[in-house]
């Protein structure tokens, strides 16, 4: 196809399997050795930050463990970080990124157990880190991440949802989480396939819009924010604006206008009461409303959505970019430019 990206959306099945694969049984060990941890840590930037809201999330709704995201250079400014009973899991795509490396050192030098998530085997994080995961994506061209997204998200969900400090209520929650996930490769080769379509119909429709304002609750305010931060504006280079559901209504909706694209994720959390009231209030007002239902797209959990709704999500993008003669895969300044 015209551009990279393509190819790498289309290799993301292999790349869940291949990690799965290879990386299960230590991914099991390294739960084992959180559940100890009183307080984890979940640090990354721009795309891999997403996942980790994400992990955090799901995890939120059975789990009463005690986790913190941070942004890298949040984590290293943070005074409050003290040395603690606590264990870090850094995720970074490339390995290298100079705020997580920091928020790295940082972690060991408060005596915080590490653990790097990379799709790199040789980079700094792997050589620094206390313990490693390593995805299987192979190197990824496309900026604003796709294999190496998921595996990451994967590898996160793996982790914690493989620990066992969960409320009994929870147990069966957590085993349809963890089956899920061995289903992943499959599920994603099936969406990969079922929404290249509709994705590039979407795409023509809003290829003149400019700005996307993208909604979420619990896990999906992680993938609102990847595709607002990554997917529109590093991608498609257009600008977008992440919000959680519920805040809708203290700003966007004096603005909510015609001319606004919102896009709405939807999974039914307790949370997305607020989306649904914000997707009628947008059909009353006429405004250009996109709405990704995960139960539109699988039948997994609703934890798994940030999987489901990424995949139509990928297809539109690209195609958006695309149709304003953009290679949604290029960097024109990050690793380039100092700042
Ligand atoms: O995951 P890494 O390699 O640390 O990279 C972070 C960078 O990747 C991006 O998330 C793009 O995918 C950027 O927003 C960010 O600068």
């Amino acid at each position: 196809m015209k551009y990279k990206m393509y190819d790498e959306i289309i290799e993301q099945p292999r790349s869940l399997k291949d990690t799965l694969s290879e990386e299960k049984s230590h991914m099991k060990e390294i739960a084992e050795k959180f559940e100890e941890f009183d307080k984890i840590y979940l640090l990354g930037c721009g795309s891999s930050l997403s996942t980790c809201y994400s992990a955090k999330s799901a995890l939120d709704f059975i789990s009463d463990k005690n986790i913190e995201v941070y942004t890298g250079y949040e984590f290293f400014y943070n005074k409050k970080i003290e040395n603690e009973n606590a264990g870090a899991l850094l995720t970074s795509q490339s390995g290298e990124t100079a705020d997580t490396v920091a928020a790295l050192r940082m972690s060991q030098q408060k005596d915080i157990y590490t653990v790097a998530i990379t799709n790199e085997s040789q980079c700094t994080m792997i050589k620094e880190a206390d313990d490693t995961v390593i995805t299987r994506g192979g190197r990824e061209s496309a900026i604003l991440g796709t294999k190496t997204y998921v595996t990451q998200l994967m590898s996160l969900y793996e982790i914690l949802f493989s620990m066992n400090n969960f409320k009994d209520d929870a147990q069966k929650i957590k085993k349809e989480v963890l089956g899920n996930i061995e289903k992943l490769p499959s599920v994603t080769e099936d969406l990969i396939k079922k929404t290249e379509g509709e994705g590039k119909e979407i795409a023509e429709k809003f290829k003149d819009d400019d700005i996307f304002y993208c909604m979420g609750s619990g896990p999906n305010y992680g993938l609102a924010y990847k595709l607002a931060m990554t997917m529109f504006m590093e991608g498609a280079l257009k600008h977008a604006c992440p919000l959680y559901s519920g805040e809708f209504r203290h700003g966007l909706i004096e603005r909510a206008e015609k001319d606004v694209p919102i896009v709405f994720l939807n999974a039914d959390y307790p949370g997305d009461d607020m989306t649904t009231r914000s997707i009628e209030f947008c059909e009353k007002l006429g405004t250009k409303s996109l709405v990704y239902n995960m139960k539109d797209y699988s039948d997994m959990n609703p934890l798994m959505s940030p999987f489901s709704l990424v995949i139509p999500l990928e297809w539109f993008i690209y195609y958006l970019a695309d149709f304003n003669n953009e290679d949604p895969g290029a960097t024109r300044h990050i690793g380039k430019v100092r700042y």
